[in-house]
């Protein structure tokens, strides 16, 4: 099929819905009940306006930044998102590649149909581009966990992260039980049979890996059990085998079997935000699951600020959900994220080339941010301020944001 060269990211939106088997589009696409949140989390970019200066020399423009400490080539990194091969049949490896070439961050899901040793091998046979650059990093790689009622599984997980040379565990907390996502339900949706959560097919837990053996209709189910009737069958396999139970308690847990960095994923208030300090954690990243969880619940761009003031500087503060465009990831690090990640954009591009089609993708949101950037006056992305926005509840031009001598 010969497809048109998409132009921004939305076109790969476009064509994925043309060429994805119903099934795998659907699950990709949904957001939870009403996708209130889902819809929110794009449009509450397009609420912000931009202030930009003018005369500022910008023939040269860097993207680099640091998360956890380590550069990499962009603010633009990779969301986990679980079974990449629906997509694709390179699915995770070339995502990995991807990330890789572009020397950016990418966040494997536990739930992969790639198991994470060969993610990680797939990342490292390629060397990014460093044309006038004497160092070749190393890619930046973490790995998302969910946590298993049986911690030994979860354990397991964990220490094969590490031994693979991932650089973080990012642990997601917004998902107790699964959103309820409609057309999912509808579907009945498990994991296509040729595919299987390839990290517990490894670690000899074939059973765990598929989804056929999960019942659906939760008949059996507590009624103190949050949203099971009528569900579809990757909402059962989660209230069967993930840990409800959780609390902040995980992180000191994750802190006594591992020395990586922990980040939490799923933070959407200065509460939780100051608690996740208290508790030790390395990293937040404001996300509401790309409106996939609660729906109704907040934008996570109208989420960020709050979360940024609580952590006072403490620790890394990351963003994703909706970000579709280079202006919405200069926004982003205009309120404090110090990257953002993406989602859906990864397993649209999948789906168009494989891992050139998310090259291309992480390309040209990388250009329309240097774009964002030069046409707002900002060399580095450390000069993207706070200055640079007018919100929404903002008087034009507040007198308290401008020091009356600018
Ligand atoms: C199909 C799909 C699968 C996902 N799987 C995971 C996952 O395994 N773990 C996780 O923490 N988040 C998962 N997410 C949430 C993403 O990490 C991310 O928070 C969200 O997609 C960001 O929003 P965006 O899609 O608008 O960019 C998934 C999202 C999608 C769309
Ligand atoms: C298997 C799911 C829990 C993966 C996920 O996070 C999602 O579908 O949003």
């Amino acid at each position: 099929m010969s497809l048109v060269k998409p132009v921004c990211v939305g076109d790969f939106e476009e064509i994925a819905k043309t060429v994805l088997p119903r099934n795998a589009w659907d699950y990709y696409a949904s957001g939870a009940e009403a996708m209130q949140t889902l819809e929110e989390n794009k449009s509450a970019f397009s609420r912000i306006r931009l202030r930009p200066r003018v005369l500022v020399d910008v023939s040269r423009i860097s993207l680099e930044t640091q998360v956890l400490g380590q550069c990499i080539q962009s603010p633009i990194g990779v969301s986990p998102s679980a079974m990449q091969r629906m997509a694709h049949n390179e699915g995770e490896r070339a995502t990995a590649r991807a990330c890789a070439a572009m020397n950016t961050c990418m966040i494997l899901s536990s739930w992969s149909t790639t198991c994470l040793e060969d993610v990680a091998e797939a990342g490292r046979s390629v060397r990014p581009d460093t044309s006038g650059k004497r160092e070749v990093p190393s890619p930046v790689r973490w790995f998302q966990l969910y946590v298993y009622k049986d911690r030994d599984t979860t354990l397991n997980l964990i220490k094969r992260a590490e031994k693979a040379g991932y650089g973080a565990i990012v642990v997601t907390v917004d998902t107790p039980y699964l959103g309820r996502r409609l057309a999912d339900i509808r579907n009945r949706f498990i994991i296509p049979p040729h595919l299987t959560l390839a990290n517990l097919e490894a670690q000899g837990q074939g059973e765990k890996a598929r989804m056929d053996h999960t019942v659906v209709d939760k008949d059996k189910a507590s009624p103190a059990t949050p949203g099971q009737s009528n569900t579809s069958g990757l909402a059962a396999y989660v209230l069967e085998q993930t840990d409800a139970s959780l609390t902040w308690d995980v992180v000191h847990w994750l802190r006594s079997v591992t020395s990586l960095p922990i980040i939490v994923k799923g933070v959407m208030t200065a509460e939780d935000a100051r608690l996740a300090i208290h508790h030790g954690v390395d990293g937040i990243m404001v996300s509401n699951h790309g409106g996939r969880q609660l729906d109704g619940a907040l934008s996570t761009i109208e989420a960020l600020p709050e979360v940024v003031e609580a952590v006072k500087g403490a620790v890394d503060v990351y963003l994703d959900g909706g970000v579709r465009r280079g202006t919405d990831v200069f926004k982003a690090l205009a309120l404090g994220a110090k990257a953002v990640f993406i989602g859906r954009p990864v397993l649209w591009a999948l789906a168009y080339k494989g891992e050139e089609g998310v090259k291309e993708m992480l390309q040209l949101l990388e250009d329309e941010f240097k774009l964002a950037m030069a046409l707002s006056g900002c060399t580095e992305v450390s000069q993207i301020s706070r200055r640079h926005l007018i919100l929404p509840g903002d008087s034009s031009v507040s007198s308290q944001l401008i020091p009356a001598k600018l």
